[in-house]
């Protein structure tokens, strides 16, 4: 099996990352892909209390356990299985479970910092960000975050304030200029998509 082609996408919370990964995956309707999203590397806080965690700040580079990311990505290219952890958003934390993940052909790296660190950044073939206009990511973001991540309208408000929209302005939006392609407004862009999914399927040709 040849090495696989490893996309990244990033854009701010809420930008529609996830649901351009996933259209994406549909689209190819290939068999052999694979979604990994940053956020199942965020740190395991289980040693920290619960006022702890919610402390935080998520939207920092250092939330991130990075190394096992990279290390896990060098296995799916070295073609080994590996054990995606899985997180909890509500208890901000790992959980004690795991994905396995196997080798494949096409592997979609879905997340806010995928384009801030040089050493993942270097490891993609193809690199997406999904642009969308911050009050639009905000409000998405506040839907979601109240209806699926357990959190209340202040809480999301207080920390979309305080921290998620400063870390954007200092580690998410100046990774734009890494992009090969920008995808305005994300999940619906279908010329976008189509586009891509046609490039994937030509490299994918080319490999044979
Ligand atoms: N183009 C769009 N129009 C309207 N809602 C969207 C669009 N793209 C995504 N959403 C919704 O916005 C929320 C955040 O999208 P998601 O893809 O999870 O973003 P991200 O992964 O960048 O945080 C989800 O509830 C999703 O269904
Ligand atoms: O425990 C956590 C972990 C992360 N977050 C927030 O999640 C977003 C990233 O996820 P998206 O799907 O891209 O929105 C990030 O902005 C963190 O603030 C959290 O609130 N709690």
């Amino acid at each position: 099996m040849s090495k696989p082609v490893l996309i990244g996408l990033t854009g701010g919370t809420g930008s529609g990352k996830t649901t351009v990964a996933k259209t994406i995956i549909e689209e190819l309707g290939h068999d052999n892909i694979v979604l990994i999203q940053q956020d199942s590397y965020y740190k395991d806080q289980s040693h920290l209390s619960f006022e702890d965690r919610i402390k935080t700040n998520y939207d920092h580079p250092f939330a991130f356990d990075t190394e096992l990311l990279i290390e896990h990505l060098e296995d799916l290219m070295a073609g080994k299985s590996i054990d995606k952890p899985v997180y909890d958003f509500s208890h901000h934390t790992r959980t004690d479970e795991v994905v396995t993940i196997n080798p494949c052909d096409v592997i979609v790296l879905e997340g806010i910092l995928v384009l801030e660190n040089e050493q993942l950044r270097d490891m993609l073939d193809i690199k997406i960000y999904v642009d969308t206009d911050n009050d639009v990511r905000f409000i998405r973001r506040l839907l979601r975050d109240t209806k699926e991540r357990g959190r209340t309208m202040d809480s999301v408000v207080n920390q979309y304030l305080g921290v998620v929209r400063p870390m954007h302005q200092q580690f998410i939006e100046p990774t734009k200029k890494y992009a090969d392609i920008i995808i305005p407004e994300g999940g619906y862009n279908k010329v976008a998509i189509d586009i891509l999914v046609t490039k994937v399927k030509s490299i994918l040709k080319e490999l044979g």
